[in-house]
């Protein structure tokens, strides 16, 4: 069993697409692109891809199905630590477009509707504009908006790692259900904080599988909890069509981006929060496994508080202030911070509900 060729077919293929054929070979499998015995024999796997539908991402054109082929051959993958892996190159610049489309979808669509706002927000002046500044964060139930096939990919991924270091990534992936898609983008100046992904966001004993599309990144890590007194740090430059996986004993691997590589997007990716045109900036993809039970807001903007619902902030005052069940109900007034419960200065707007304290925390 392997896993070489990476596929992505559209919902709505019409007859004229089909004239059109891309090689999916992944970047390691081309001729020189890595070590591995095995890379000498994979085959041209060419696969139609409909580019007449790019542009129509949103309605009918969303990628429904992104498989891996479990008949393939074997990306290297490399484990940095126990039950953190890295696979180099492992997705096609198809799957990679592919899946960049879906992340513009699904955070531009649920803007368009009014229920998110997507990567943006709109800012004191009514412009939209990055919802974290130098970047943006996204996340939603996988369920909800993201197309059919994009949690298979995910658990294909994870698969993927489980059978090539199956002595630490074994149990965690066979429980992996991914229920959450989170999708961050990245300006050159992008950078995220040192953290371990929290429980709410990723099952303890379930991995995090995450994509990069676009822009190179420095990935940061430290050792697990255990070893983290030695200051042991280390990074990883991830290039797009790179994934990585951590789960296990390094489920709570700390870890940051410490760098986005300005302008070393692979020039045929197209698409992003600038438009159509060439990506600029980076996009991480990750599939998590946890929901409601794990007390997950699902939406990002919920989190984010430009978004309330009725049965997501309960469930995280009910949290903060030490459990007590489902408690409340209803909006929260926004002289109550939405986290902690304790005041905060409000002037109405969109936003407000959380104190400095609780807002800095989560943006880590
Ligand atoms: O974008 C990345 O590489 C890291 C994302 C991340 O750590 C997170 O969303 O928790
Ligand atoms: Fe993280």
């Amino acid at each position: 069993m392997g896993f070489s060729c990476l596929s992505a077919h559209r919902k709505s293929f019409r007859p004229l697409c089909w004239r059109s054929y891309y090689c999916s070979m992944p970047r390691w499998a081309r001729s020189g692109g890595g070590t591995g015995s095995a890379r000498a024999d994979a085959p041209t796997n060419c696969l139609p891809l409909c580019r007449e539908a790019e542009g129509a991402m949103g309605g009918d054109g969303l990628v429904s199905d992104l498989r891996i082929d479990p008949d393939g051959l074997t990306p290297p993958g490399k484990q940095l630590l126990p039950g953190f892996v890295h696979y180099p190159g492992v997705l096609s610049p198809e799957l990679q477009q592919a899946l960049l489309d879906v992340a513009v979808s699904v955070t531009s669509r649920a803007r368009d509707e009014g229920v998110s706002g997507g990567w943006h927000r709109k800012d004191d002046n009514g412009r939209w504009s990055l919802n974290d500044g130098t970047k943006a964060r996204f996340w939603d139930r996988i369920d909800g908006i993201f197309p059919k096939g994009f949690r298979e990919l995910g658990q294909d991924l994870a698969r993927l790692s489980a059978r090539d270091f199956p002595r630490d990534l074994a149990a965690p992936v066979a429980a992996f259900e991914p229920q959450v898609g989170a999708v961050n983008y990245y300006t050159g100046r992008g950078r995220m904080g040192w953290h371990a992904d929290d429980y709410n966001f990723a099952k303890k004993d379930r991995p995090i599988v995450m994509a990069n599309l676009g822009d190179a990144a420095e990935f940061g890590y430290r050792a697990p909890v255990a070893a983290a007194a030695t200051g042991a740090e280390r990074s990883v430059r991830l290039e797009s069509g790179d994934v990585v996986v951590f789960g296990g004993e390094a489920r709570d691997l700390v870890h940051a981006v410490l760098r986005v590589y300005e302008g070393t997007t692979p020039t045929n990716l197209r698409g992003g929060p600038g438009g159509p045109g060439p990506l600029v900036g980076r996009v991480s993809v990750t599939w998590r496994d946890c929901g409601p039970e794990d007390g997950l807001t699902f939406n990002s903007d919920e989190r984010l508080g430009l978004t309330v619902t009725e049965n997501t902030l309960p469930r995280y005052l009910a949290k903060r202030r030490g459990g007590g069940g489902g408690g409340g109900g209803g909006r929260a007034r926004s002289a109550a911070c939405w986290g902690c419960g304790g005041a905060v200065e409000s002037s109405g707007r969109a936003g407000q509900g959380y104190c400095q304290a609780c807002w800095d925390s989560w943006r880590r």
